[in-house]
């Protein structure tokens, strides 16, 4: 039962319904059990021709209280079993989007959004299914044909009932036949939704780049390629499962045209009478859906096993963090230190950054240059602790890295990614991400810092404008700026700024760098950029080449090396003159 221990908590919590439901379930088999027999007993006496009307009300009496009971039992049972299953869906929903976002940014390098998808939509319904309407079937399959099986030997005759019973295991032969297909091929099923899911997902996320490169027909071939392969493994599976409900069925029909002859045969000879005939025809016939529910049950278990199984291997993934821990102030010395860090991403042979060394001090600006690919992202992502170095290279307040709980030092840093990404929210919740509750001053406050506040307010809902499709769409300078505004609602002790000022023009970026110089006695400040504008003022700058410090020093330092920062500068002079005269 290892595959049921992330289910655990929710089944303690449960178990008293389930098995209140399994009661009522049972309760209502029994009573199901009786009609054939006031049937058989009315029968009788109608063949005897001793019948009276006292009897005949009190056999409609009987069947109506049956029939009442039944009625409330099934209300019963599916308002706790079914009720708990659509809980589980709930609660497990929750329990696998939680955890998803506690692993670490290296688990969403190698798994696809699509897929992830896929577990939080369709294997989370088929454990809902096995949970709900399999326990079910499951429970009144047994009990139903167990009753019915006994009922038939007592009441009726033994002889007739193994006679008719002999085709029954058929059934269990099918069952082993079949059980191993289905498993297989769900599993296939499952992974190509996942494949189809993340087609479409790309696609749309993708559509700008789609259409600028008249891709559609493209795109529209794959997607049919892979439509058509779930289309196929769902066929394969269909045709199993398919097949197994009729099989089923023929057993069933077996087992009645031999009750109808041999049980004909038993009357015809006084070995029973015409009532019990009757009986036992019946409860041939109540077989028929115990028969058709294994089908059904067995389909709807293989199928909960491979999807939980998908789902226990996102839940046994480790967490990056498991607690709080906040009480850290960062106000050691230096605010940054590299001491010789070599960095390689998993499963790379090639170091992203190789022997970094640096001292950044508290309320000083360190700007990084250099070509692309030379690891100025990567820089910033073990800052943010994105991904994990060895202990005793790289120290934050004075704190070894691997010592500080990631939660507390992303608290501490105000980050502005490449690509910055917004919500399709509000404006002011965008800016207010990073805080427990959204507020306007401090959005403003932010907002103007970063240059977007006079933009915002032409907006026509100002701070309350949507972003996104259905909002405001953004050009590429006012989303960074929004961004930055982001990091600086923080109010961080650390700002990280990558390529953040890429998209603005240099007079924005020059009122911008001027706020940032006002914020220096609170915040230390590293600015990734490629224009020698941006970096010129900064107390140190790093010019990084495949991974190593090639140069180091302050902008007129530098300069006077005459190494790949004066070329670089150089030759961005030669552009905006150019740009100039053009
Ligand atoms: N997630 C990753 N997994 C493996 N390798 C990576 C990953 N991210 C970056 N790299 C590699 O690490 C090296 C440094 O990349 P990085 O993104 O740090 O460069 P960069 O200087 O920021 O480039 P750019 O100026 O283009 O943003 C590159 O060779 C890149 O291919």
């Amino acid at each position: 039962m290892q595959i049921l221990t992330h289910l655990k908590p929710f089944l303690k919590k449960h178990m008293k319904y389930y098995a209140f439901g399994i009661f009522l379930l049972i309760a209502v088999d029994v009573l199901q059990m009786l009609p054939p027999i006031i049937i058989g007993n009315f029968t009788d006496m109608l063949t005897a021709r001793t019948l009276k009307t006292p009897d005949t009300i009190r056999t409609i009496f009987y069947i109506i209280i049956v029939a009442i009971g039944v009625a409330l039992g099934r209300f019963g049972w599916r308002m706790t079993i079914i009720k708990s299953s659509k809980t589980l869906e709930y609660w497990l929903r929750n329990r696998v989007f939680a955890h998803l976002e506690t692993l670490p940014l290296s688990y969403y390098n190698t798994h696809k959004t699509g897929d992830l998808m896929a577990h939080a939509t369709n294997d989370i319904n088929a454990v809902r299914m096995s949970f709900g309407p399999g326990i079910i079937m499951f429970i009144d399959a047994f009990f139903m044909s167990t009753l019915t099986i006994c009922l038939m030997m007592i009441k009726v005759n033994l002889k007739l009932t193994l006679v008719a019973l002999a085709p029954l295991p058929l059934v269990a032969f099918f069952i082993i036949t079949f059980g191993k297909l289905i498993r297989q091929r769900f599993k296939r099923v499952q992974e190509a939704f996942s494949d189809l899911s993340d087609n479409v997902q790309e696609t749309f996320s993708g559509m700008r780049v789609i259409k600028s490169f008249v891709r559609e027909q493209s795109t529209q071939a794959h997607f049919n390629l892979i439509n058509e392969e779930n289309f196929a493994v769902n066929m394969k599976l269909a045709k199993i499962s398919g097949l197994m409900h009729p099989l089923l069925g023929f057993i069933t029909m077996l087992s009645t045209l031999i009750a109808l002859v041999y049980g004909g045969y038993l009357v015809i000879y006084d070995t029973i009478t015409v009532g019990a005939f009757v009986t036992f025809f019946m409860y041939v016939g109540m077989l028929s859906w115990p028969m058709m529910a294994i089908g059904f049950v067995y389909n709807t278990m293989q199928r909960g096993q491979v999807s939980l199984q998908r789902i226990n291997a996102i839940l046994d993934e480790p967490s990056a963090f498991d607690d709080d821990r906040n009480d850290l102030d960062f106000s050691g010395t230096p605010a940054i230190q590299f001491k010789n860090l070599t960095f390689q991403y998993p499963g790379q042979i090639i170091p992203a950054l190789k022997d970094i060394t640096f001292d950044l001090e508290a309320g000083k600006t360190l700007a990084i240059v250099g070509k692309t690919g030379s690891g100025k992202t990567t820089l910033m992502n073990l800052l943010l602790r994105l991904y994990e170095v060895d202990p005793g290279h790289l120290f934050i307040g004075g704190d070894d890295i691997t010592d500080i709980e990631p939660k507390s030092l992303r608290h501490a840093i105000g980050y502005v990614p490449q690509d910055n990404f917004l919500f399709s929210k509000e404006i002011v919740y965008n800016i207010c991400f990073g805080l427990d509750t959204p507020d306007l001053d401090t959005s403003v406050e932010a907002a103007k810092r970063a240059q977007i506040h006079d933009e915002i307010i032409s907006f026509k809902d100002s701070y309350q404008s949507e972003l996104g499709e259905r909002g405001v769409n953004m050009s590429g300078g006012q989303k960074q700026r929004t961004s930055i505004a982001r990091a600086l609602a923080k109010q961080p002790k650390i700002l990280c700024l990558d390529d953040a000022l890429s998209a603005v023009d240099t007079k924005t970026e020059e009122a911008f760098l001027k706020e940032l110089a006002k914020l220096r006695e609170k915040t230390t400040t590293l600015i990734v950029s490629h224009r020698v504008s941006t970096v010129k003022d900064a107390d140190q700058i790093l010019y990084l080449e495949q991974g190593e410090i090639l140069e180091r020093g302050t902008h007129q330092s530098l300069l006077s090396q005459k190494g790949a920062y004066y070329e670089l500068y150089q030759k961005q002079l030669l552009e905006e003159k150019i740009t100039k005269e053009s």
